[in-house]
């Protein structure tokens, strides 16, 4: 098997040690050569760095080099594989999509409503120029991108590189419900052949197969509207956020038995109830700061001082062997199904052409090819076009610079609906992402005509 030379963009990534760790995990999947970190910030990424090298210089000894660079050259000549995890505007920013709305009483949530399409007009510039700087340097690498919002940079990407055939961008969310479902059947994740349908962040499991065959789907529902549905990946187990989040699915099932949903539909069937669990001075990103970002700096450190893992509590998750996975099947053609974001043309047959649907795909050196999903009934289809409605105009919005889109896109979310309100929230966003966002035009003149 060829040694893969891997880059990791965003390597301060709060994700970065616990992909190392799933690339050690997985190593006979995906052999590597070398490991590069690139990032736009050295101090954050040589945190991590530091600690990453000793963790390699461990447990995997058979890797012929690690470095971390801020240069682009250095990061892309020689990459055969590159995962992109950057954030725009960091953590700080992310409280802000999550505040912003909450106080106008709407959803504050990174991916989903006014939070997802400011988070989404922050990346969409960042991520254009990283792909044409990977493809200055690595023209015939593998870039897998999982920067959110995964559904608007998406289709960013879509519409800026159309021949692109080695992009591909991808969620765990569909890959840590699995782990949920594979533990209440008592099974493995990979034993596990999902069939499943819908937009990043909002989509549904039509049914669950073992590889022999065997429909699992009645049992699994049952199993959930009986005993409830917990996160079992050893990132989210114990997280009360997550716990939250993943109780929601029995509710979900209850009021909509046909499909069992991804766990961010909550946000658009209960916006009332979320914003009622919600408190703006304690968001999900105060919590991730407090949280993920002190105890993965925390051990970083500590590992790094140490010069050794010894007594550091490290774990593999969901999230990197999904990741590895995926880019293993595409670099050897292994042809294995995995559930991605690609372009539908045909899979779900009532649905645009020109979506970036999320369906299980066969990944080839040749690229995805999605399975037939067929048509989707009209309750999923109808939730499915609004928001992919929305997903569109906020990158017409961003292409043309128009305030008007962004209106537009806001009112038609699930999360905002009133006119009134979305133009409230709109500008407030637009305070507060001046520098990230375009400069908006605004349409004033041609009414006044
Ligand atoms: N799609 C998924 O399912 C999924 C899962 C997990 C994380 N993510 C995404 O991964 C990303 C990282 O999340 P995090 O919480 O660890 O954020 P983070 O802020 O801790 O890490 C992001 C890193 O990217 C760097 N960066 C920012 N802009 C850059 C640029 N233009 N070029 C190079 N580096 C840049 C930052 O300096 C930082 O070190 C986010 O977009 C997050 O939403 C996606
Ligand atoms: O609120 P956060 O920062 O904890 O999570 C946001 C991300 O949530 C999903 O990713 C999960 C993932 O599903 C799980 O396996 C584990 O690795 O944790 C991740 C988050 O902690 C979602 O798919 C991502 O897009 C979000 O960024
Ligand atoms: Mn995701």
């Amino acid at each position: 098997m060829k040694k893969q030379n891997l880059v990791i963009v965003g390597g301060g990534s709060t994700y970065t040690i616990g992909m190392i760790m799933s690339l050690i995990e997985e190593k006979r999947h995906l052999p590597l050569n070398n490991v590069v970190f690139y990032d736009t910030n050295e101090e954050r990424q040589s945190q991590i760095a530091q600690a990453a090298e000793v963790i390699l210089r461990e447990k995997y000894p058979e890797l012929n080099s690690f470095r971390a660079t801020t240069n682009k050259e250095d990061a892309f000549k020689d990459a055969d594989v590159v995962f992109v995890q950057i954030r725009t505007g960091g953590l700080a920013m992310r409280e802000q999509d999550e505040k912003i709305p909450l106080k106008h009483g709407v959803v504050g949530q990174e991916t989903c409503g006014p939070g997802g399409m400011a988070y989404g007009l922050r990346s969409i510039g960042d991520m254009i120029t990283l792909i044409n700087d990977i493809r200055y340097y690595a023209p015939d690498a593998w870039i897998l991108n999982y920067t959110n919002p995964a559904a608007i940079v998406a289709e960013a990407l879509r519409r800026e590189f159309p021949d692109d055939k080695r992009l591909l961008n991808i969620c765990d969310m569909p890959a840590a419900i699995m782990v949920s479902y594979a533990k209440m059947l008592n099974r493995e994740i990979w034993d596990l052949v999902p069939e499943y349908f819908g937009l990043n962040h909002f989509g549904w499991f039509t049914n669950i197969f073992d590889k022999e065959g065997n429909k699992l789907t009645d049992e699994l529902k049952q199993a959930i509207t009986q005993k409830g549905f917990l996160p079992e990946d050893s990132e989210i187990a114990n997280d009360p956020s997550w716990i939250n989040t993943f109780k929601q699915v029995e509710k979900m099932l209850n009021d909509f038995p046909d499909y069992l949903p991804n766990t961010y539909l909550q946000y658009y069937l209960y916006p009332e109830d979320m914003v009622n669990k919600e408190s703006v001075d304690n968001t999900r990103a105060r919590q991730v700061i407090n949280g993920r970002e002190k105890r993965v700096h925390g051990l970083a450190d500590q590992i790094a001082a140490n010069n050794s893992t010894e007594g550091v509590e490290l774990e593999v998750d969901i999230h990197g062997c999904y990741m590895i996975r995926v880019a293993a099947s595409l670099l050897y053609n292994n042809r294995e199904t995995f559930i991605v974001i690609t372009e539908n043309n045909g899979a779900i047959s009532n649905i645009q052409d020109d979506a970036m649907v999320e369906v299980p795909a066969v990944l080839t050196s040749d690229g995805p090819k999605p399975l037939a999903v067929g048509q989707i009934p009209t309750f999923e289809k109808g939730l499915m076009e609004g928001q992919l409605a929305f997903e569109k105009l906020v990158v017409d919005g961003w292409y043309e610079k128009s305030y008007q889109k962004l209106l537009q896109a806001l009112t038609l979310n699930r999360t905002v609906v009133d006119a009134p309100k979305a133009r409230a929230i709109l500008d407030d966003l637009i305070e507060a992402n001046a520098g990230y966002w375009p400069e908006l035009k605004r349409q004033v003149a041609a009414l006044q005509a």
